[in-house]
């Protein structure tokens, strides 16, 4: 696929935290892949999906703690596979699901998942995608009909299924997101997962025993409405992609629909939340 790219450079100070945090917004923004140098991180976005005002939310940009500066350029297309697998370590969450690459050892735990990324979100890296994993793996998935929003490599949405779920749908926005699920549903051999591309208006008529949705505040605070259209009695929510002070927000929409909650998991600022019906 030839696809021109704007090429970031930031330098960040003091880089250790700045990094990470600046990745994770970054990444929420729409920028696809990073590379993290020795003086900041240089993050790449596909033309098509930049807009000027395309930092305006980046928040650590505007905090006194850290001395962020950039610049950027128009690209090339790169070798992103080559670029990924250099940066790509298989990810274990807490000892029975891993989630690697084709090119790792097969591991131990339960629960093997593999992902080939190329450019999408979910390699079990980041916070949220790791947190909504531990909330699959506490859950009883057997049998379930399971919805996967903004499923991105596909990574929970495969989980599911090897939980024992029987009938999953996993969507995405993004046509890159979409290919690549399709792409690792059959390279994990799931047979039970449709994905579809687009977003909440899909869902008109479906009905679910859980829906998983790792996207961000405010499509979550938008779509919520529609999820709980689609939710069984009885039925979980699990909510993540947004930091902890976001919490009251999307609690007091979730109530609004009488969702009950019942707890929330934590890892760097970032939260996942889990609701019932
Ligand atoms: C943070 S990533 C999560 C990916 C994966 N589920 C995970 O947990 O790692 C969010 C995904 O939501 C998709 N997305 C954004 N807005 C969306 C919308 N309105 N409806 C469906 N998907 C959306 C993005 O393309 C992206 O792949």
């Amino acid at each position: 696929m030839d696809q021109i790219y704007l090429e970031y450079t930031f330098k960040v100070a003091p880089i250790a935290q700045g990094n990470e945090i600046l990745i994770a917004e970054l990444g929420y923004a729409g920028f696809e892949s990073f590379v993290e140098n020795e003086e900041g991180v240089v993050a790449y976005i596909q033309k098509g999906e930049w807009k000027p005002e395309i930092l305006e939310d980046i928040q650590i940009l505007e905090s006194d703690l850290f001395e962020i500066t950039f610049d950027f350029k128009e690209i090339e297309q790169q070798n992103w596979n080559a670029e990924w697998e250099k940066n790509f370590h298989p990810i274990e969450v807490d000892g029975l699901c891993t989630v690697r690459a084709p090119f790792h050892e097969k591991p131990t735990t339960k629960y093997d998942i593999v992902i080939e990324p190329k450019m999408s979100f979910g390699t079990g890296h980041h916070e949220t995608t790791h947190m909504m994993i531990q909330f699959l793996l506490k859950n009883d998935l057997k049998d379930k009909k399971v919805l996967d929003m903004g499923c991105g490599t596909g990574v929970l949405a495969i989980l599911a299924e090897k939980e024992g779920a029987i009938d999953l749908d996993a969507i995405d926005i993004d046509n890159w997101c979409y290919l690549n699920s399709l792409e690792n549903v059959e390279r994990n051999n799931c047979k039970h997962i449709k994905v579809l591309e687009g977003d909440a208006s899909l869902l008109e008529g479906n009905k679910y025993d859980v829906i998983i949705a790792n996207i961000n505040r405010n499509i979550l605070l938008a779509d919520i409405p529609t999820y709980v259209n689609c939710l069984n009695e009885g039925g979980t929510l699990l909510l993540s992609g947004f930091y902890k002070d976001d919490i009251p927000q999307i609690q007091e929409r979730c109530e609004e629909f009488s969702l009950k909650f019942i707890e929330n998991l934590e890892k760097n600022h970032w939260v996942a939340v889990k609701f019932l019906n």
